[in-house]
């Protein structure tokens, strides 16, 4: 409870829940103040709705989004969102009844034109409520509820209230029968009390809560899979005045997930692959012959000298897109090939593109896997350090031949790399140890390096300090 005197900022479970008029007021004082215009901060939940959505709807199975907004900035959060959704790779469609009812000031009506005008430049579809399919569950994968935010009071108004029996009566459609569309609703899921949440217990029920700045105290009634909070702007001065407690915001990021995630069924994990079209007509029987421009591999041919069999026709190949790269053989070509597929990576953004999974094997034969970093590639292979103590390391000097996976899933692709395996040079080793920030170093003599280094006296003092600090010296991480 992180309640005081004169306050009634609730919370549960370390988070804190406004009331309307505490919501009210924060806005006053954000747009007062503290500076801010109504469309930055409606930019930025917008955004933040946009990032919380595709988190956890990927567009390759949930394209086609129904954004329904009121007439007050909840519904200008919708507008945004949508936008940003169509730059994610979405298909938005817009249903905005009320879109010049209420200019409560010349910004928010400038703001709405600059909206609808910014939506239509990239062509997406405005649909007349009148025009708008009874039934909502076969046009639409995602309904985005920007209806009604905080300011809500009473029960809703033509035409609000039909479009909410609309939402609700996906609810009531037999869920066996097909998939229905995932509602996400902002900030407020539209027709709750906004402090005592469903009253009735027939209100909709949102799979997905973008809470804005701070849960309202509604939210602890949301029972669905996925809370999110947006809106990354709330400055110190607010936080301290309404003593909010607010989970922090990983890196980065524009929204961050309230309470736990929802438990998987691993089985049900799928992804629709969406790659460049590759036809089976397209192979070449051998597969190097194949690595030209755009240089792709598919997964099935990974058998390199058995000839393609199979009709020849418009058949699609599976999977993500697939080089694979072995033995010494035109080895200069083939890591030219990857060095332009990891510079794509790198330039795509993927998180830790040069982390790889390395399989190895000893003498007996057991394979084993662990992620490793590559440390360099050139026409005489792929770099990676270990130490000389390691269980693959142990594994190499048995049996030196290994394979590398990359795995990047925001290109669909993986690269296979598999070959026999040598240690660097001494020096490139002593070079690159003397790279490493200094807390790796230590983390590297933690776990026993065999060879003793010129000048690493110093470093060993510092470790032995560590050690001592934690009792439990053997998973010393730093
Ligand atoms: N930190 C912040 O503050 C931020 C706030 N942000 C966003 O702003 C939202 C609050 O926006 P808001 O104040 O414009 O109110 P909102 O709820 O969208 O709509 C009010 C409209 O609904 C109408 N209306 C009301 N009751 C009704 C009924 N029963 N039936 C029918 N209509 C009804 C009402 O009409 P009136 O009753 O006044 O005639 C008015 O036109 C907030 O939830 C968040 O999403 C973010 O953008 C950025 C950060
Ligand atoms: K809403």
């Amino acid at each position: 409870m992180a309640s005081r005197a004169g306050f009634s900022t609730q919370s549960s479970d370390s988070i804190s829940y406004l009331l309307q008029k505490e919501a009210a007021e924060i806005d006053e004082i954000l747009m007062g103040p503290l500076g801010f215009s109504v469309d930055q901060l409606m930019e930025l939940a917008g955004l933040s709705v946009a990032a919380a959505i595709a988190e956890v709807y990927r567009p390759s199975e949930y394209s086609r989004v129904l954004a329904i907004c009121g007439p007050g900035n909840n519904g200008g959060d919708g507008l945004v969102a949508a936008r940003h959704l169509h730059h994610f790779g979405y298909t938005p469609f817009i249903c905005y009844p009320k879109r010049t009812a209420k200019p409560l000031y010349t910004g928010l009506k400038c703001l709405q034109v600059a909206d609808i005008l910014q939506l239509e430049s990239l062509g997406v579809p405005f649909i007349p409520v009148e025009d708008l399919p009874a039934d909502l569950s076969n046009e639409f994968d995602i309904v985005v509820d920007a209806m009604f935010g905080f300011s809500f009071s009473g029960t809703p108004r033509p035409p609000f209230d039909e479009l909410i029996q609309r939402l609700l009566s996906l609810e009531n459609h037999d869920k066996t029968q097909k998939e229905l569309p995932i509602i996400v609703s902002i900030d407020i899921p539209s027709g709750w009390h906004v402090e005592e949440g469903d009253t009735t217990g027939e209100g909709i029920k949102p799979d997905m809560l973008v809470s804005l700045t701070a849960p309202k105290l509604c939210a602890k009634k949301f029972c669905g899979p996925h809370h999110f909070l947006g809106g990354r702007f709330v400055p110190p001065s607010i936080v301290d005045k309404y003593k909010l407690q607010l989970p922090p915001y990983p890196g980065s990021s524009t929204c961050v997930r309230i309470g736990k995630a929802p438990k998987i069924d691993i089985s049900a994990l799928r992804e629709n692959y969406i790659s460049p079209e590759f036809h089976e007509e397209e192979v070449e029987a051998d597969p190097f012959d194949q690595v030209q421009p755009p240089f792709s591999f598919c997964p099935c041919l990974s058998k390199p000298h058995a000839p393609l069999k199979g009709k020849k026709g418009k058949k699609l190949l599976p999977g993500p897109t697939c080089l694979l790269i072995w033995g010494n053989r035109m080895l200069l070509f083939t890591t030219e090939m990857f060095r332009k597929w990891f510079d794509n990576a790198v330039a795509a953004g993927l998180k830790e593109p040069n982390a790889m999974a390395l399989s190895t094997s000893g003498k007996d034969g057991k394979p084993s896997s662990r992620m490793v970093l590559l440390k360099g590639v050139d026409k005489d292979g792929f770099v990676w350090y270990t130490n000389y103590e390691s269980r693959k390391a142990r594994e190499l000097s048995e049996n030196p031949c290994a394979t590398l996976l990359f795995y990047w899933d925001g290109l669909n692709r993986q690269v296979r790399v598999e070959g026999s395996v040598q240690k660097v040079s001494g020096e490139e080793s002593e070079q690159y140890f003397h790279s490493r920030p200094r807390g790796s170093q230590i983390g590297a003599l933690a776990s026993k390096q065999s060879s003793v280094i010129a000048g690493r006296d110093v470093l060993h003092q510092e470790y032995r300090e560590l050690e001592a600090k934690f009792s439990h010296g053997s998973a010393l991480q730093i």
